[in-house]
């Protein structure tokens, strides 16, 4: 049964402005007819341009905002009508600002936590055990918040947001201005919670690489629109940009012509070759292999940027 569905939701806000003495009002439609569900221990990759309504889809599966139409039930409740009895069954990371008391040190965080959240002791010490071994806290339980470095803050928030054991986790931007170890270090450890809890974990993200290495599924969203539902291979696979073969010669030779592909680059004996996504690489290998003298060779497939950038680009179908 799914944990998380939302059916044909839309969430429109009204924008006021002035120009000179006209005051004007514009309906701005941040999600627009979207529906999908979500089964439970999934990690679904929510992403899409800046705008596109990530964060209005979040706001309204934590019960922050309410939907203009639709419905939407998580856990098996409507969000904004049980936002209290939810709260305990989700945890949430907005990257940017922390959830946690400024002033207090980690551990006194995490003891106002276990008190709101009624968790008993004996499990609130559990859990603490664990995340402090996984996220590496032991030397910052006893040091306040303000004095916490950006990625050691978001150890700190993403254990709170784990305290409690949440079904589900939303998690906005965990890795932003993080550096790449504690990026590698946060994202293996998401992993683990996901495969020993089954947490279903909802991520919205820039950095696509926390795409690669956490999510079995990825959603696009662009002007309240999805665009995408699917696993990261289908997403790369429907895409339309060239791949790009690298032959490495034995020697530098002038651009090698073979039919289906054509050379982007020379660079001694090194050439790049580009080729439809359409067709097969096995016979160009097979002309190159006979026509050329071959050292080696890969064939480099598109980047996720590069897939995502063409959705994003993609002219949106409006007449639905
Ligand atoms: N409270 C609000 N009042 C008016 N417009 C809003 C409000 N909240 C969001 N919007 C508009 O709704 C659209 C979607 O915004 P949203 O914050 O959901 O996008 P996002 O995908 O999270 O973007 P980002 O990646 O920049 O965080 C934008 O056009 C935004 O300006």
């Amino acid at each position: 049964m799914p944990v998380i569905e939302l059916s044909d939701v839309s969430r429109a806000f009204t924008v006021r402005s002035r120009v000179g003495f006209r005051r004007t009002r514009r309906e701005v439609r941040a999600v627009d007819g979207l529906s999908f569900s979500v089964e439970p221990g999934e990690v679904v990759g929510y992403i899409g341009p800046n705008g596109a309504g990530k964060s209005t889809t979040i706001k309204m599966l934590t019960g922050i905002l309410v939907p203009s139409a639709g419905s939407i039930r998580v856990a098996g409740v409507d969000p904004s009508r049980h936002r209290l009895k939810l709260a305990k069954r989700m945890g949430v990371v907005f990257g940017q600002r922390t959830t946690l008391w400024w002033d207090l040190p980690l551990r006194d965080s995490f003891a106002v936590l276990q008190k709101m959240y009624e968790v008993p002791l004996a499990r609130h010490r559990e859990n603490l055990a664990t995340f402090v071994e996984l996220l590496d806290l032991g030397d910052l339980l006893d040091v306040p918040v303000r004095q916490l470095s950006l990625g050691q803050r978001m150890r700190g928030d993403i254990a709170a947001a784990l305290l409690h054991d949440p079904e589900i986790v939303y998690l906005d931007e965990p890795t932003i201005g993080l550096d790449v170890i504690s990026k590698a270090r946060l994202r293996e450890f998401l992993a683990e919670i996901n495969a020993a809890r089954r947490t279903t974990i909802i991520l919205t993200t820039h950095d696509l690489d926390d795409i690669e290495a956490l999510c079995t599924r990825v959603m696009v969203i662009d002007h309240g629109h999805q665009i995408f539902d699917g696993t990261l291979a289908a997403l790369k696979a429907g895409q339309s940009a060239p791949r790009t073969l690298v032959v490495d010669l034995a020697t530098a030779l002038p651009p090698i012509q073979i039919p289906g592909a054509t050379v982007t680059k020379v660079e001694g004996p090194r050439q790049h070759l580009t080729f439809p996504p359409t067709t097969s690489a096995a016979p160009l290998l097979t002309q190159l292999a006979a026509n050329y003298p071959l050292v080696d060779l890969s064939v480099s497939e598109p980047t996720i940027e590069s897939v995502i950038t063409q959705l994003y680009t993609r002219p949106v179908d409006t007449s639905s």
